[in-house]
């Protein structure tokens, strides 16, 4: 059991952004969601983490809807790093990652030695140990996002949902957070924009457009010149290292002549396309 979405449809300002989406990801495995700006990918992020309820559809951890759930009992297993998340207060960075301590914490005790290991590890992780004690606003762009990032291991969730994770790094962090995440014992649910770092890291890509599950499978599968020139409207080459079976995609100039691969259904067990 994990978190699952099982049909789930949003409507926001009028306009249907999930569609009848279902995911329901093997435990411990990596997730990429793709799609083009504002396919829906931050709005099915948002009904996963319980922070929005959907119109229709469930959103389960553990079997339990997530709805009747309090934010604390969802925030024990679940930890979210969303797009823009910022924060204002000029506190260490220490003190930023600590926060992802507070759904563990009682409420009368103070913090304990497991919330101090947690926290170094989480520094640790996304090499901010030396960092722990400078000012948040002296961080640039991609620690900011880092310490978020740590935050979210310190809170030691089953299941680690990320929007654009990779945004504000350099090659070397992007590669390596995307490393971690895959090696680490969570469940995680990634929102990516480069095609080559879910094909590198992730078990499974679920491929959105206008709010609707297009195709879903492993990346090998999925991933066709054809899929890309459907989805994103752009040529590709897409080569495999036969060695590691991976794929990488490599763009081209130009408009792609009309390919139809809507559907790329795989036989993996948890991708269910809409009817
Ligand atoms: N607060 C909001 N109110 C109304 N509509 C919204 C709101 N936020 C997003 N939308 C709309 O929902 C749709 C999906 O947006 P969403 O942010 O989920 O897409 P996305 O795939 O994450 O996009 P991007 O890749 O650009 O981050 C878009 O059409 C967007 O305009």
């Amino acid at each position: 059991m994990t978190l699952q979405a099982d049909r789930v449809s949003w409507r926001r300002g009028g306009t249907l952004v999930v569609d009848g989406v279902s995911v329901q990801p093997v435990p411990g495995s990596t997730v990429a969601l793709l799609g083009p700006n504002g396919s829906g990918k931050s709005s099915l992020l948002r009904l996963l983490q319980g922070a929005a309820r959907p119109d229709s559809g469930t959103v389960t951890l553990d079997g339990a809807d997530l709805s009747g759930m309090r934010r604390r009992e969802i925030a024990r297993a679940v930890a979210t790093v969303t797009q823009h998340a910022e924060t204002d207060a000029d506190i260490i960075v220490r003190e930023v990652v600590r926060l992802g301590r507070t759904p563990h914490r009682s409420l009368l005790g103070g913090d304990t030695a497991q919330d101090e290991r947690a926290i170094d590890r989480a520094l640790e992780h996304v090499g901010l140990t030396e960092k722990a004690r400078h000012r948040w606003h002296t961080l640039s762009g991609g620690e900011r996002q880092r310490a978020h990032i740590a935050r979210a291991l310190a809170q030691e969730p089953r299941e680690l949902l990320l929007d654009e994770p990779t945004n504000h790094l350099d090659i070397r962090h992007q590669l390596e957070l995307l490393a971690l995440v895959a090696e680490l014992p969570v469940t995680a649910i990634i929102a990516l924009h480069d095609l080559n770092l879910a094909a590198m890291f992730c078990d499974v890509v679920l491929v959105l457009q206008q709010g609707r599950v297009v195709a879903g499978g492993r990346p090998e599968e999925v991933l066709t010149p054809s899929l890309i020139a459907d989805v994103y409207g752009v040529r590709a080459h897409v080569a495999r290292d036969h060695v590691s079976g991976r794929i990488s995609v490599a763009f081209q100039p130009g408009t792609p002549s009309g390919a139809t691969s809507r559907g790329v259904v795989s036989s993996l067990p948890g991708v269910r396309l809409p009817g």
